[in-house]
């Protein structure tokens, strides 16, 4: 019997970040990203600990991660002042061959965009129906700060996002909450022309704390295809994860 498209896409995220275990190196401080992919590295990760065969510490770029991340005993760092990981891997929504990306589908992107940008390297891990020609059939997420909500959705329809209020996934009568307390937006912008400039637009908008364009953040991307997983890297032809050296 053929694999459902469930199936094969929940091997792709099992085998990426079963590579991505090879970027992991004893003694490290490590970013733990969120979403199912995210959540498998991690499992990996918590089992080395366990098994005594790795030390490293690490910080969640969500509650759900640092709770799985506590349930196998990987040390947790608070954030502090001059605190920088040698590695953090993440999931993302979308991304293209330039590793642009969309995130925040499970609404933690703006712990992961800190972690990113306080990161020397960000590997991305994703099943093969995340890498797009354009960016923007995902719906672009939004952490907005709620007092500021109206007047975002205003700025957001003027750039033609078709700005959704995401609801509560327990309770749809609800708007979702962040970690932090916010609302999330999703835009429903369709297809990117320009990611740059759209996510200059999303800043200049007050109340915005943070939008999910990742441009210029990621250092490689593992993706799994099949049974394989390549390793994209900006300007460089996909090169298969187990032949691959570069690492940090
Ligand atoms: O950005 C994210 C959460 O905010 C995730 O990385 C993204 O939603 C991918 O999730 P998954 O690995 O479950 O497909």
């Amino acid at each position: 019997m053929q694999p459902s498209t469930q199936e094969q896409t929940d091997k792709e995220k099992q085998l990426a970040a079963t590579a991505a275990m090879r970027w992991v190196r004893d003694g490290m401080v490590i970013g733990l990203g969120s979403g199912s992919t995210a959540a498998q590295f991690i499992t990996l990760l918590g089992q080395e600990l366990r098994d005594g065969k790795l030390r490293i510490q690490a910080t969640a770029t969500s509650v759900a991660s640092e709770t799985l991340a506590r349930s196998f005993g990987i040390p947790l760092l608070e954030p502090r002042r001059g605190l920088r990981f040698d590695l953090t891997v993440d999931g993302a929504d979308e991304l293209d061959d330039q590793l642009r990306l969309i995130k925040g589908g499970g609404g933690a992107l703006l712990r992961e965009k800190v972690l990113a940008t306080a990161s020397d390297y960000l590997l991305i891990i994703a099943d093969s129906s995340k890498l797009v020609p354009q960016l923007g059939q995902f719906p672009l997420p939004l952490e907005v700060v709620p007092f500021a909500l109206p007047w975002v959705l205003d700025a957001v329809d003027a750039l033609g996002g078709a700005p959704t209020v995401r609801p509560d996934k327990q309770n749809n009568q609800e708007m979702a909450r962040t970690d932090q307390g916010n609302l999330l937006v999703d835009c429903h912008f369709k297809a990117l022309a320009d990611p740059e400039q759209l996510a200059l637009q999303l800043q200049a908008i007050p109340g915005i704390v943070e939008h999910g364009l990742f441009l210029g953040l990621a250092s490689a991307v593992l993706i799994g295809k099949g049974e394989q997983v390549v390793v994209r890297k900006r300007g460089a032809e996909p090169v298969n994860a187990m032949q691959f050296t570069e690492l940090p």
